[in-house]
Formats: C-alpha cells, sequence, structure tokens
C-alpha cells in the first residue's frame, strides 16, 4: 500500500477511534453521576486491574502498548469524574480560599523573617522577593516559620534547593507540617569566598566554619585541602561573625562577598564553589494562604504506593492536562526503608481546565498529597 493509502486508512480508524473514545468518556459521565448520587468514590482498583487484564490478554503481542493506552483512558475518564463530581479536597479548598484573596498587587513592604545575620544570601533574596520589607533575623529555619505561623513576621524566607547540592529537605519537612504556604520565589547565583582574620593565610587555617550547603558546594575545594577540617554553622554569615569574635588564627569561614566588610574579614579565597553555575532557589511565604494573579507554578510533595508504575500515574495524570513539569526530586522517608517521597514542581496556570481537578485527582488517590502553594518567580 502507497503510504498516502495508509495514511487515509488511519485517518478513517482515527475517526471511529474518537468517535469510541468521545462515547467511553460519555459512559464515565453517566458513572460519576451515579457515584455521586451513591457516595461511591471514584477510584476502583479492582476493577481497572480486570480491565487491564483483559486487556492485556486480547492484545497480544501488542500488550505494553495496549495496557498503556487503556491506563491512560482511565486515568483520563477518573479525572473527568473528578472534574464533575466536585468533592471537597484540602487542595480545591485551599486553592478557592487563596485566590478569593488574591486581589491586591503582591506586597512590597512588611515585616520578613530570613534566617542569619546580615550579608547572609538570603537576605538578598528578601530585598529581591519583598523589595522595601524589614527584616528580622532568627536563628534557625523552624524560628522563621515559627514566626509566620505565629504572626510575628507576614513573610519568612527561605532557601529551598541549590542547583549542585539539591533540596534542602529540612526546608522542605517544615513546609510540609505547618500552616504556611509559598507565595512567590527567587533564584540567586551564589559566589562563595573564604574569609579569615587580617594576615591569616589558607597554609594556617585548619579549620572552616560555614552552613552545611556552603560546605557541601564547596566540596572540592575541601577535598583539595585535606588538612582543613569542615565545622558546620548555623549560617554563612553566622560563620563570618563567630569567626570575627573568636579571633581565632587558625579559622576560616565560606561566607558571602559582604560579609566581609561586614564583619572585619579578609578574602583569602574567592568562587571556591565547585561550580560558577551555583544558583539557591529561595521560597517567600506567609500564614495566609494567597494566590497572586500571574501565579504560573506550584510546588507539590507526594508520596506513592510502592508498586510499578506508581509514579509513571502520577505524571500521566500531568500529562493529561498538559502541565510540564520543572522539579522532580525523590528522597528516602526518614525512618523507613526505602520509602520515598517526590518533591515536585509544575508550570501550570489554574485557570486552565483541568487543573485543579488534575490537583484534587492527585490528593484522593496518592498515599500522601502536599500542596506548597501556587505562586510567580521573580
Ligand atoms: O467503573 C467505574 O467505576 C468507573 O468509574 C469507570 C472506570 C473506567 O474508566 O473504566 C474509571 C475509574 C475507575 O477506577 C474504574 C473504571
Amino acid at each position: 500500500m502507497e503510504l498516502s493509502d495508509i495514511r487515509k486508512a488511519l485517518d478513517t480508524l482515527d475517526d471511529q477511534l474518537l468517535d469510541l473514545f468521545l462515547k467511553r468518556m460519555g459512559l464515565c459521565e453517566e458513572v460519576a453521576a451515579y457515584k455521586k448520587a451513591n457516595n461511591i468514590p471514584i477510584l476502583n482498583r479492582g476493577r481497572e486491574r480486570e480491565i487491564l487484564a483483559d486487556v492485556m490478554t486480547k492484545a497480544g503481542h501488542l500488550e505494553r502498548e495496549a495496557y498503556h493506552l487503556f491506563a491512560t483512558m482511565m486515568e483520563l475518564s477518573r479525572s473527568r469524574q473528578a472534574e464533575l463530581i466536585g468533592a471537597p479536597t484540602r487542595v480545591g479548598q485551599f486553592i478557592e480560599t487563596a485566590r478569593a484573596d488574591a486581589t491586591l498587587a503582591f506586597p512590597q513592604t512588611g515585616l520578613v523573617a530570613c534566617q542569619g545575620l546580615e550579608g547572609a544570601n538570603t537576605q538578598e533574596a528578601c530585598d529581591k522577593l519583598i523589595p522595601r520589607g524589614t527584616i528580622m533575623y532568627m536563628k534557625s529555619f523552624d524560628a522563621v516559620v515559627s514566626a509566620v505561623e505565629f504572626g510575628l513576621c507576614e513573610f519568612g524566607v527561605l532557601p529551598i534547593e541549590n542547583s549542585s547540592h539539591g533540596s534542602v529537605r529540612a526546608v522542605y519537612d517544615l513546609l510540609q507540617n505547618r500552616p504556611v504556604s509559598i507565595i512567590r520565589t527567587t533564584r540567586l547565583c551564589i559566589r562563595h569566598e573564604l574569609m579569615a582574620l587580617a594576615g591569616v593565610k589558607l597554609e594556617d587555617v585548619t579549620e572552616i566554619h560555614s552552613h552545611p550547603q556552603a560546605l557541601g558546594q564547596c566540596a572540592q575545594f575541601l577535598e583539595k585541602n585535606p588538612q582543613i577540617t569542615a565545622v558546620p554553622a548555623g549560617n554563612t554569615s553566622m560563620a563570618a561573625k563567630e569567626l570575627a569574635e573568636s579571633g581565632g588564627r587558625h579559622r576560616a569561614c565560606i561566607s558571602s562577598h559582604p560579609c566581609a566588610a561586614l564583619y572585619g574579614l579578609e578574602v583569602i579565597g574567592t568562587d571556591i564553589q565547585d561550580s560558577d553555575n551555583n544558583y539557591t532557589r529561595f521560597v517567600c511565604i506567609t500564614k495566609k494562604p494567597t494566590i497572586y494573579p500571574g501565579a504560573n507554578r506550584m510546588s507539590l510533595v507526594i508520596a506513592c504506593d510502592n508498586k510499578p508504575g506508581a509514579l509513571y500515574e502520577i505524571l500521566a495524570k500531568f500529562s493529561a492536562v498538559g502541565v510540564n513539569m520543572t522539579k522532580l526530586e525523590s528522597c528516602a522517608v526518614t525512618g523507613r526503608n526505602f520509602e520515598f517521597v517526590f518533591f515536585l514542581e509544575v508550570e501550570a496556570d489554574l485557570n486552565r481546565r483541568g487543573v485543579i481537578p488534575m490537583l484534587e485527582e492527585l490528593e484522593r488517590t496518592c498515599q500522601s498529597f502536599h500542596f506548597l502553594g501556587a505562586y510567580g518567580e521573580v
């Protein structure tokens, strides 16, 4: 057969398939009405397993392809049913409240909780996120979240991930477990400098103090200087201040450029980070759920069943509504053997049809689901 003839035959089949698909979705809409009236959950894993087993038996050598086609169709069916049933979900309620409050432009002033001291990278992030904000410095990430949770500060700024060192697990843990949400993000190029008291040379240094993330981002420098011990500090700027106060001449710190002038230290090494492409992303959080106009990204933390295809099912939901995933990182659940959660970021406009039902469907079907916020990046 000529290619053009094959294509004609394909067109005819596609028309028939589309017709059948629309009929199938129509029946699923009837199922949705029945389920709503009788309070029956949308997902019926047993029924889906039966259908998939039957399809695979009938599909012969194309069993794998047929499995994916039918799994996707049922995925779309569930998503449509969820849209029609509109049963309340935490994520649906969050979005409704957050959007109703978002009539104002993004705030430019207010009290901002920031971990560290003057000169910390987070301070630069605060200035970008809330341009005329007043910064209150806190000792820990936990204290930043508490300041926001208990109303001491309207905003909090926290580092959430680094291009070479990955997600800041402690921040993800706080965001999942405390009543705060992300309202904006920003990205900074981070350069690390080695600083010491005036006159101290690299050969004199036996200890380098800094935040564990900064030490990790300068791992190659530390490997090249095995005589030096890395000592964790609360923050890069705290490390600089503590060094200045200690008077230690065997000590250095890894901090950002402004810290040298701020704490009277001398720079004895510049750009000591492993990669020049070293970026850290920071989030701005608030207690009041708010989604500002123009929000085009979302952060989620999802745990799924430990079984083949579980992650695929999640990704299929994004694919079904055309959502682009910009981050997917798996992370072991603390205290459990080989159980993982996924940190995700997706680009999605909440106004696009199907996006909110997709989130609701994820909440209904995943083992755990945390919506950390919908926001724009500056
Ligand atoms: O049979 C049902 O209960 C349906 O909702 C239909 C359907 C399907 O598309 O075939 C969709 C969701 C269920 O998980 C099982 C099957």
